[in-house]
């Protein structure tokens, strides 16, 4: 939530409508036009039976259990206190538009891939100038004392790792009592995709603004290119192996420096805490190292991509990741490329995560890999190509019976200010100001399609051949046809000569 928001009086108010201006009682920049202090609207439909508890978790009716007034901001303006502008626009006035091109992470130049990585570390190192993360659940947010909350700065960069992490966390049942797992707020669900682009969003949003440059873009890896070298992992880009220890970052790369957050889930769990700031061990990463499964030691097929583009539905029931024919349970990796599910397949990806071994393969933890950046890249790349090739209408997209969190309606888990998955299924272009540069595979042919064009071109070369033949022959004859006469001719001609030359000889003698 908003720093500004995390006063004991505030969080009792239920009310995060920070000033734009100097004025306390101007919520939301009403003086200047921008929004004003509104009610938040939740999601009251069903979801799915997979959860069964009622007012157990923080994250149910999200962002209720802490606030239920937010800023709603008018036209172009966005933001906790309407001070920022919709993705796509920018100025002060926030009416002049612009696009962020994310392109293929090894197409920059060196000089580009410098900037990337120094812009990344610069993100892992800068305080979130306006989030703050709680490090309680909400029963113990308070105190110690009447003036204090359980809230901790953190970086630009480990919020984006708290909040996959807090969307993924089990639900806390009591001390001594074994935790709920059968929960994911940004997996295993409908959601995975609106909730990974938003997650995206924010973080080049929030690098945009640290680098001053509204065009800043996040590249993407496209890791469909099957067998088993990680291609980006050099050190100017997210690192090499280090030859001192094969699971971890080479010393010449930053990110060998980067300590993970996170990292104790076991005792989270247990004690009914919540991971804060506080950074620990190293990233790991063993790409195609997992010899117990040898399955994750290649990266995904170029044509598992186009595969998945074919298929027409969205998400299908029950929206969990045992769906069948769900182009989202596809790309997410529960099923076979082409939909079919399968509960030992791991595909696209789940199989690129996995491939990787180490940090970037565990849930709770993975954004700790920068890989993970690029990853979601490439996969957003995916949904964006998939929402335009079928002109997706949001009627795609399941009202209820989702797993919690998964609805339509559901205000993503812990975003703030609150913002629905409804909002992150449309085109990226036209509505979130960033397109995607890339060269999709070209389709591989189908046996029916194979055997349909080995006959027919055996057809076209049988009759090529036979023409052929029938021209050879033909012209035999013609030329026969032709010769024929001039011999004849010829023939005539020294016939009679030679008897005159004979008789010639003849009268001498
Ligand atoms: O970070 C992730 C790691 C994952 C591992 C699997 C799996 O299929 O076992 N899925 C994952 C998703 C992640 O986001």
């Amino acid at each position: 939530f908003p720093r500004q928001c995390m006063t004991p009086e505030i969080l009792k108010s239920r009310a995060c409508c920070p000033s734009l201006t100097q004025e306390i009682s101007d919520p939301c920049g009403f003086s200047l036009g921008r929004g004003q202090c509104m009610p938040v609207t939740i999601d009251s439909r069903p979801h799915g039976s997979q959860y069964p508890y009622v007012g157990r978790d923080d994250r149910e009716r999200w962002p209720t259990r802490f606030f239920s007034w937010t800023c709603l901001c008018t036209g172009n303006f966005s933001g906790y206190n309407c001070g920022a502008c919709k993705p796509g626009w920018t100025g002060g006035n926030c009416d002049q538009p612009v696009l962020a091109v994310r392109r293929n992470v090894l197409d920059l130049s060196a000089a580009e891939r410098l900037r990337f990585i120094s812009a990344l570390n610069m993100a892992k190192r800068t305080v979130h100038p306006v989030y703050v993360i709680a490090t309680r659940r909400y029963e113990e947010i308070m105190g110690p004392g009447d003036n204090t909350t359980q809230f901790e700065n953190i970086s630009i960069y480990n919020y984006f790792v708290w909040t996959h992490y807090y969307s993924v966390s089990k639900t806390f049942l009591g001390a001594g009592q074994k935790s709920f797992e059968a929960i994911d707020f940004s997996h295993e669900g409908p959601a995975f995709l609106t909730w990974h682009r938003y997650h995206l969003l924010q973080l080049e949003r929030d690098m945009q603004e640290m680098l001053r440059d509204p065009s800043f873009a996040l590249p993407y890896w496209n890791f469909a290119i099957g067998g088993s070298k990680c291609d980006i992992c050099s050190d100017d880009l997210m690192g090499a192996r280090s030859n001192f220890d094969s699971t971890l970052i080479s010393p010449n790369s930053v990110f060998s420096q980067w300590q993970i957050v996170c990292e104790h889930i076991d005792d989270y769990d247990t004690l009914g805490t919540i991971c804060n700031s506080t950074e620990g061990g190293p990233i790991r990463r063993n790409p195609a190292g997992n010899v117990a499964r040898p399955m994750v030691q290649r990266l995904p097929e170029p044509q598992d991509v186009l595969l998945c583009l074919e298929l027409d539905l969205f998400d299908t029931p029950p929206f969990y990741s045992n769906s069948s024919e769900s182009f989202r349970n596809s790309v997410e990796g529960y099923s076979e490329p082409s939909g079919k599910y399968n509960p030992i397949v791991r595909s696209l990806h789940n199989l690129a995560h996995l491939f990787l071994n180490g940090t970037g393969g565990q849930t709770q933890l993975s954004p700790n890999d920068p890989i993970f950046v690029l990853l979601h890249s490439f996969t957003d790349a995916v949904f964006d190509e998939w929402l335009r090739k079928h002109s997706a209408d949001i009627s795609l997209y399941p009202l209820e019976n989702a797993p919690i969190g998964h609805n339509r309606q559901y205000n993503m888990v812990p975003f703030w200010p609150p913002v629905t998955n409804n909002e992150m299924f449309v085109a990226a272009p036209e509505n979130l100001g960033y397109m995607y540069e890339v060269q999709w595979p070209k389709r591989a042919l189908n046996i029916t399609e194979v055997i349909t064009i080995t006959i027919v071109t055996a057809l076209i070369l049988i009759a090529l051949v036979f023409a052929f033949a029938t021209c050879v022959i033909q012209g035999r004859r013609n030329k026969d046809e032709w010769n024929q006469p001039l011999l004849d001719d010829q023939y005539i001609h020294y016939s009679e000569e030679y008897e005159k030359i004979q008789n010639a000889t003849h009268s001498v003698v």
